[in-house]
Protein backbone atom coordinates (compact mmCIF):
# COMPACT_ATOMS: atom_id res chain seq x y z
CA UNK A 1 0.00 0.00 0.00
CA UNK A 2 1.22 3.44 -0.93
CA UNK A 3 0.63 6.23 1.46
CA UNK A 4 0.62 10.24 1.09
CA UNK A 5 3.83 11.28 3.15
CA UNK A 6 5.87 13.88 2.79
CA UNK A 7 9.79 12.81 1.08
CA UNK A 8 12.14 11.54 3.26
CA UNK A 9 15.70 10.25 2.54
CA UNK A 10 17.74 6.70 3.75
CA UNK A 11 18.92 7.26 7.56
CA UNK A 12 17.04 9.98 8.34
CA UNK A 13 15.24 11.07 11.68
CA UNK A 14 11.88 12.09 11.83
CA UNK A 15 10.05 13.15 14.82
CA UNK A 16 6.49 11.79 14.78
CA UNK A 17 4.02 14.48 17.03
CA UNK A 18 0.18 12.64 17.49
CA UNK A 19 -2.54 15.04 18.31
CA UNK A 20 -5.73 15.95 17.80
CA UNK A 21 -4.74 19.25 17.04
CA UNK A 22 -8.65 20.93 17.86
CA UNK A 23 -7.19 23.14 16.62
CA UNK A 24 -3.81 23.36 16.40
CA UNK A 25 -1.78 26.23 18.81
CA UNK A 26 1.53 28.33 19.25
CA UNK A 27 2.39 25.15 21.95
CA UNK A 28 2.33 22.68 19.27
CA UNK A 29 4.67 24.85 17.16
CA UNK A 30 6.87 25.58 20.19
CA UNK A 31 7.59 22.15 21.05
CA UNK A 32 7.51 20.80 17.24
CA UNK A 33 10.41 23.37 16.94
CA UNK A 34 12.44 22.49 20.53
CA UNK A 35 12.11 18.90 19.67
CA UNK A 36 13.92 19.88 16.19
CA UNK A 37 16.84 21.22 17.98
CA UNK A 38 17.06 19.09 21.20
CA UNK A 39 16.49 15.41 19.73
CA UNK A 40 18.72 16.07 16.54
CA UNK A 41 15.88 15.58 14.13
CA UNK A 42 15.78 15.94 10.59
CA UNK A 43 12.06 16.64 10.19
CA UNK A 44 8.80 16.88 12.20
CA UNK A 45 5.34 15.60 11.05
CA UNK A 46 1.80 16.66 13.17
CA UNK A 47 0.05 13.11 12.75
CA UNK A 48 -3.05 14.73 12.80
CA UNK A 49 -5.46 11.78 14.88
CA UNK A 50 -8.66 10.75 13.22
CA UNK A 51 -9.89 10.83 17.40
CA UNK A 52 -7.98 9.91 20.13
CA UNK A 53 -8.87 6.72 21.40
CA UNK A 54 -9.17 7.76 25.11
CA UNK A 55 -11.16 11.18 24.35
CA UNK A 56 -15.10 10.56 24.63
CA UNK A 57 -15.86 13.81 22.90
CA UNK A 58 -15.47 13.66 18.90
CA UNK A 59 -13.01 15.96 17.60
CA UNK A 60 -14.05 18.75 14.58
CA UNK A 61 -13.60 17.05 10.91
CA UNK A 62 -10.55 16.17 10.00
CA UNK A 63 -10.25 18.28 7.16
CA UNK A 64 -10.86 20.95 9.13
CA UNK A 65 -7.80 20.11 11.53
CA UNK A 66 -5.99 19.62 8.86
CA UNK A 67 -6.27 23.08 6.87
CA UNK A 68 -5.75 24.49 10.56
CA UNK A 69 -2.81 22.75 10.64
CA UNK A 70 -1.17 23.92 7.41
CA UNK A 71 -2.21 27.12 7.95
CA UNK A 72 -0.15 27.46 11.02
CA UNK A 73 3.05 25.09 10.35
CA UNK A 74 5.65 27.21 7.94
CA UNK A 75 8.83 25.71 8.22
CA UNK A 76 10.71 23.94 5.78
CA UNK A 77 11.36 20.78 8.04
CA UNK A 78 7.80 20.51 9.22
CA UNK A 79 5.01 18.79 7.56
CA UNK A 80 1.17 18.04 8.30
CA UNK A 81 -0.05 14.29 8.02
CA UNK A 82 -3.41 12.37 8.15
CA UNK A 83 -1.56 8.70 7.66
CA UNK A 84 -3.22 7.55 10.30
CA UNK A 85 -6.68 8.50 8.51
CA UNK A 86 -5.18 6.82 5.30
CA UNK A 87 -3.87 3.76 6.79
CA UNK A 88 -6.90 3.27 8.70
CA UNK A 89 -5.16 2.79 12.05
CA UNK A 90 -6.38 5.50 15.48
CA UNK A 91 -4.23 3.60 17.82
CA UNK A 92 -0.84 4.58 17.77
CA UNK A 93 1.13 1.08 18.53
CA UNK A 94 -0.66 -0.16 15.25
CA UNK A 95 0.09 3.18 13.40
CA UNK A 96 3.31 3.36 14.28
CA UNK A 97 3.97 -0.33 13.08
CA UNK A 98 2.01 0.28 9.46
CA UNK A 99 4.40 3.61 9.05
CA UNK A 100 7.63 1.65 9.84
CA UNK A 101 6.85 -0.90 7.12
CA UNK A 102 6.06 2.39 4.62
CA UNK A 103 9.35 3.90 5.39
CA UNK A 104 11.35 1.52 6.65
CA UNK A 105 14.66 3.06 6.02
CA UNK A 106 13.57 6.29 8.07
CA UNK A 107 14.53 6.44 12.14
CA UNK A 108 11.06 7.14 13.78
CA UNK A 109 10.43 9.45 17.06
CA UNK A 110 6.85 10.14 19.02
CA UNK A 111 6.92 12.75 20.26
CA UNK A 112 5.03 14.15 23.12
CA UNK A 113 3.87 16.88 25.79
CA UNK A 114 4.37 15.48 29.65
CA UNK A 115 0.62 14.98 29.85
CA UNK A 116 0.34 12.52 27.37
CA UNK A 117 3.61 10.69 29.23
CA UNK A 118 1.55 10.76 32.41
CA UNK A 119 -1.33 8.30 30.87
CA UNK A 120 0.73 6.83 28.60
CA UNK A 121 0.35 3.49 30.37
CA UNK A 122 -3.37 3.66 29.14
CA UNK A 123 -2.59 3.13 25.81
CA UNK A 124 -3.15 0.31 24.08
CA UNK A 125 0.08 -2.04 23.55
CA UNK A 126 1.74 1.24 25.18
CA UNK A 127 4.46 -1.48 26.27
CA UNK A 128 5.37 -2.02 22.15
CA UNK A 129 5.31 1.91 21.43
CA UNK A 130 8.13 2.44 23.97
CA UNK A 131 9.97 -0.85 22.46
CA UNK A 132 9.44 0.06 19.49
CA UNK A 133 10.84 3.65 19.36
CA UNK A 134 12.22 6.41 20.99
CA UNK A 135 10.04 8.86 22.89
CA UNK A 136 10.86 12.43 23.27
CA UNK A 137 8.73 14.05 26.06
CA UNK A 138 8.69 17.76 26.47
CA UNK A 139 7.71 19.97 29.34
CA UNK A 140 4.36 21.19 29.89
CA UNK A 141 3.17 23.44 32.35
CA UNK A 142 1.81 21.27 35.49
CA UNK A 143 2.78 18.06 34.25
CA UNK A 144 6.04 17.69 34.97
CA UNK A 145 5.71 15.21 38.21
CA UNK A 146 3.32 13.27 37.35
CA UNK A 147 5.09 12.83 34.31
CA UNK A 148 8.33 11.60 35.78
CA UNK A 149 6.38 9.74 38.72
CA UNK A 150 3.98 7.77 35.56
CA UNK A 151 3.77 4.19 35.79
CA UNK A 152 6.04 4.36 32.15
CA UNK A 153 8.49 6.60 33.36
CA UNK A 154 8.91 4.22 36.50
CA UNK A 155 8.88 1.18 34.21
CA UNK A 156 11.31 2.44 32.12
CA UNK A 157 13.18 4.07 34.18
CA UNK A 158 16.43 2.44 33.31
CA UNK A 159 16.26 3.68 29.04
CA UNK A 160 16.01 7.44 29.95
CA UNK A 161 18.87 9.20 28.36
CA UNK A 162 19.32 12.48 29.99
CA UNK A 163 20.93 15.67 29.78
CA UNK A 164 22.94 16.15 26.30
CA UNK A 165 22.03 12.78 25.51
CA UNK A 166 18.97 13.90 24.55
CA UNK A 167 20.47 15.30 21.44
CA UNK A 168 21.19 11.42 20.01
CA UNK A 169 17.73 10.38 20.68
CA UNK A 170 16.83 9.87 17.31
CA UNK A 171 20.17 7.56 16.50
CA UNK A 172 19.37 5.35 19.83
CA UNK A 173 17.78 2.05 19.88
CA UNK A 174 14.44 1.37 21.13
CA UNK A 175 13.55 1.65 24.61
CA UNK A 176 14.92 4.88 24.93
CA UNK A 177 13.42 8.22 26.35
CA UNK A 178 14.24 11.59 27.36
CA UNK A 179 12.33 14.64 29.03
CA UNK A 180 13.66 17.83 28.18
CA UNK A 181 12.62 20.69 30.37
CA UNK A 182 12.20 23.14 27.08
CA UNK A 183 10.39 26.86 28.34
CA UNK A 184 7.13 26.07 28.80
CA UNK A 185 3.56 27.51 26.95
CA UNK A 186 0.39 27.49 29.04
CA UNK A 187 -1.74 27.16 25.97
CA UNK A 188 -4.71 24.23 25.28
CA UNK A 189 -6.73 23.27 22.99
CA UNK A 190 -9.47 23.16 25.68
CA UNK A 191 -8.90 26.71 25.95
CA UNK A 192 -9.26 28.06 22.45
CA UNK A 193 -12.29 25.45 22.13
CA UNK A 194 -13.92 27.33 25.11
CA UNK A 195 -12.83 30.70 23.81
CA UNK A 196 -14.98 30.30 20.51
CA UNK A 197 -15.46 28.81 16.97
CA UNK A 198 -12.12 28.46 15.59
CA UNK A 199 -13.39 26.22 12.56
CA UNK A 200 -14.46 30.16 11.21
CA UNK A 201 -11.69 31.49 11.70
CA UNK A 202 -9.68 29.19 9.17
CA UNK A 203 -11.88 29.54 6.87
CA UNK A 204 -11.85 33.00 6.60
N1 LIG B 1 1.38 23.77 25.50
C1 LIG B 1 1.91 22.56 25.32
N2 LIG B 1 3.09 22.23 25.88
C2 LIG B 1 3.63 20.99 25.71
N3 LIG B 1 3.04 20.01 24.98
C3 LIG B 1 1.88 20.28 24.40
C4 LIG B 1 1.25 21.57 24.53
N4 LIG B 1 0.09 21.54 23.83
C5 LIG B 1 -0.01 20.30 23.30
N5 LIG B 1 1.05 19.55 23.64
C6 LIG B 1 1.31 18.16 23.23
O1 LIG B 1 0.99 18.06 21.84
C7 LIG B 1 0.41 16.79 21.55
C8 LIG B 1 -0.95 16.98 20.90
O2 LIG B 1 -1.76 17.68 21.81
P1 LIG B 1 -3.30 18.01 21.56
O3 LIG B 1 -3.55 18.17 20.09
O4 LIG B 1 -4.14 17.09 22.33
O5 LIG B 1 -3.40 19.49 22.19
P2 LIG B 1 -3.94 19.86 23.62
O6 LIG B 1 -3.75 21.32 23.75
O7 LIG B 1 -3.34 18.98 24.66
O8 LIG B 1 -5.50 19.51 23.44
P3 LIG B 1 -6.70 19.36 24.51
O9 LIG B 1 -6.70 20.59 25.37
O10 LIG B 1 -7.90 19.22 23.62
O11 LIG B 1 -6.39 18.08 25.29
C9 LIG B 1 0.33 16.05 22.89
O12 LIG B 1 1.48 15.23 23.00
C10 LIG B 1 0.40 17.17 23.92
O13 LIG B 1 0.97 16.74 25.13
O1 LIG C 1 -3.02 4.34 21.06
C1 LIG C 1 -3.69 4.72 22.03
O2 LIG C 1 -4.30 3.94 22.80
C2 LIG C 1 -3.78 6.22 22.28
C3 LIG C 1 -4.49 6.72 23.36
C4 LIG C 1 -4.53 8.10 23.56
C5 LIG C 1 -3.87 8.94 22.67
N1 LIG C 1 -3.18 8.40 21.64
C6 LIG C 1 -2.49 9.30 20.69
O3 LIG C 1 -1.82 10.32 21.37
C7 LIG C 1 -1.73 11.47 20.56
C8 LIG C 1 -2.16 12.67 21.37
O4 LIG C 1 -3.56 12.66 21.50
P1 LIG C 1 -4.34 13.96 21.94
O5 LIG C 1 -5.78 13.72 21.66
O6 LIG C 1 -4.00 14.14 23.39
O7 LIG C 1 -3.81 15.06 21.08
C9 LIG C 1 -2.58 11.18 19.32
O8 LIG C 1 -1.72 10.79 18.28
C10 LIG C 1 -3.44 10.01 19.77
O9 LIG C 1 -3.83 9.15 18.73
C11 LIG C 1 -3.13 7.09 21.43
Amino acid sequence: MRYQLPHTRPGQVVGLLGGSFDPPHQGHVHISREALRRFGLDQVWWLVSPGNPLKARGPAPLDDRMAACRAMLDHPRMFVSDFEAQAGTRFTAESLCVLQRARPKVRFVWLMGADNLAQLDQWQDWRDIVERVPLGVLARPGQRISARVSKAARVYRFARLKGAKSRFLGQAEAPAWCFVNVPMRGISSTELREAGDWRRNVNN
